[in-house]
């Protein structure tokens, strides 16, 4: 019996140091699952609405909770995530807060995968799944609105797209990380980390690149599989709208000469993966970069789609891109966000799971990955909410969850 008993929101620390909501979801037969909301930095302009800690919880505590203990079944998500959606009542959570609807929604996927004592991606993806595991995209260098007096570019990318199963991947990705470290040391180049725990060097983005080249190969060399190179341009950031150009420090681009730009890169770095090389209102840039290098790159809307199937069936529409960035708390529920994955699957586009830049230990991720079976998850590379998700892949490749 699956119905939910209790639900409660409490503030907790994410990897910031900022609050964050966490929700326990109890069912009448005693199952249980916990899951906390994670948090963007560089947001995109189209997400559901993250509200303050303490207002969120205030608002779910009063709309949301009647509505789902003792209505509604945890083993049901679409069941849950629809008394989220009623109980909130605006088309992007401003009422009870995308953070409390994500971290419910999550709590009670667990409180239902419980009950079954199923793994939560068997629960929320069906038996047969658990066989293809998503390859990890690693954050190694970045700047961006992730740290200051670094890169333009948000974040460099291992993408070890020979590994031959997941937990090679990920050690391969931290050892470009590290390997990294040492080539930063031996130029006599200080570097701290920004917020995903990637180095954040004092260097332009063409010596990133030079840096993440190099590393990568040497670490590709080592391990014996290929190691590509990827990039989150994070372009929304880097626009300035009043003037119309890309602002790279003193350096500017006109949109045409971003799509120009980025498709050298992709050429000169035979880079693996781009995402949101421009801004997150530009289809026509998307789609215009798509048609001259999405036959040989993996080119993602983050901000453009924001987990937002109306967004994404746009872009399907118009040619632009040919993946999609699936964050839950971009879209506030988990059925959004599966539906996310299924549109984009439906139409040949790759899906790639993603943390946010503020997170917890929380390991949903790891789960929503494999059972939609995306190809592709984002979740970082070192540091303790990063190998959360990494290390319960790690255990779900071998059945140990
Ligand atoms: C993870 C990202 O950063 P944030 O969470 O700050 O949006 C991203 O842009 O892909
Ligand atoms: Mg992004």
């Amino acid at each position: 019996m699956t119905l939910i008993r209790s639900v409660s929101l409490r503030r907790v620390l994410d990897s910031r140091g900022n609050s964050t909501v966490e929700a326990d979801v109890l069912t009448e037969s005693g199952g249980f699952g916990r899951a906390a909301a994670p948090s963007g930095a560089s947001t995109g302009e189209y997400e559901a609405i993250e509200l303050p800690t303490g207002e969120s919880i205030a608002a779910a505590r009063q709309h949301a909770v009647p509505r789902l203990v003792g209505e509604v079944h945890a083993g049901n998500q679409r069941e849950v995530d629809a008394a989220l959606r009623a109980a909130d009542g605006t088309d992007d959570f401003s009422e009870i807060g995308a953070n409390s609807a994500v971290a419910v929604s999550m709590a009670a996927a667990k409180a239902g995968a419980d009950v079954l004592g199923a793994p939560l991606y068997q629960h929320l993806g069906g038996t047969f799944r658990g066989d293809n595991f998503p390859i990890p995209l690693g954050n190694v260098v970045g700047g961006g609105e992730h740290a200051t007096e670094a890169t333009h570019i948000q974040e460099f990318l291992a993408a070890p797209v020979g590994a031959p199963s997941v937990s090679e991947a990920v050690f391969a990705n931290a050892a470009v990380h590290d390997r990294i470290g040492a080539l930063l040391d031996e130029r006599g180049i200080a570097a701290g980390t920004g917020d995903e725990g990637a180095w954040a060097p004092p260097i332009d983005d063409a010596t990133a690149l030079e840096l993440v080249a190099e590393a990568t190969d040497d670490v590709a060399d080592d391990v014996g599989f290929e190691i590509g190179v990827g990039l989150d341009v994070a372009a929304s950031e880097l626009y300035d709208a009043g003037d119309g150009v890309y602002r790279y420090g003193d350096a500017e681009r006109t949109p045409a000469e971003q799509v120009d730009y980025i498709a050298r890169l992709v050429s000169e770095y035979d880079l693996a993966y781009v995402e949101d090389p421009v801004e997150e209102n530009d289809f026509d840039g998307f789609a215009d970069l798509t048609d001259r290098v999405g036959d040989r790159t993996v080119l993602c809307g983050d901000d453009l789609f924001v987990t937002n199937v109306d967004r994404l069936q746009r872009g399907i529409d118009e040619g632009a891109g040919n993946a999609v960035l699936v964050k839950p708390n971009q879209i506030g529920t988990l059925s959004d966000a599966v539906d996310a994955v299924e549109l984009a699957t439906r139409n040949g586009l790759q899906a790639v799971v993603s943390h946010r830049s503020g997170e917890t230990e929380d390991a949903t991720i790891a789960h929503l990955a494999v059972a939609t079976d995306a190809p592709l998850i984002k979740t970082g590379t070192v540091g303790g909410e990063r190998t959360a998700k990494l290390n319960e892949l790690i255990r779900i490749a071998e059945d140990a969850v």
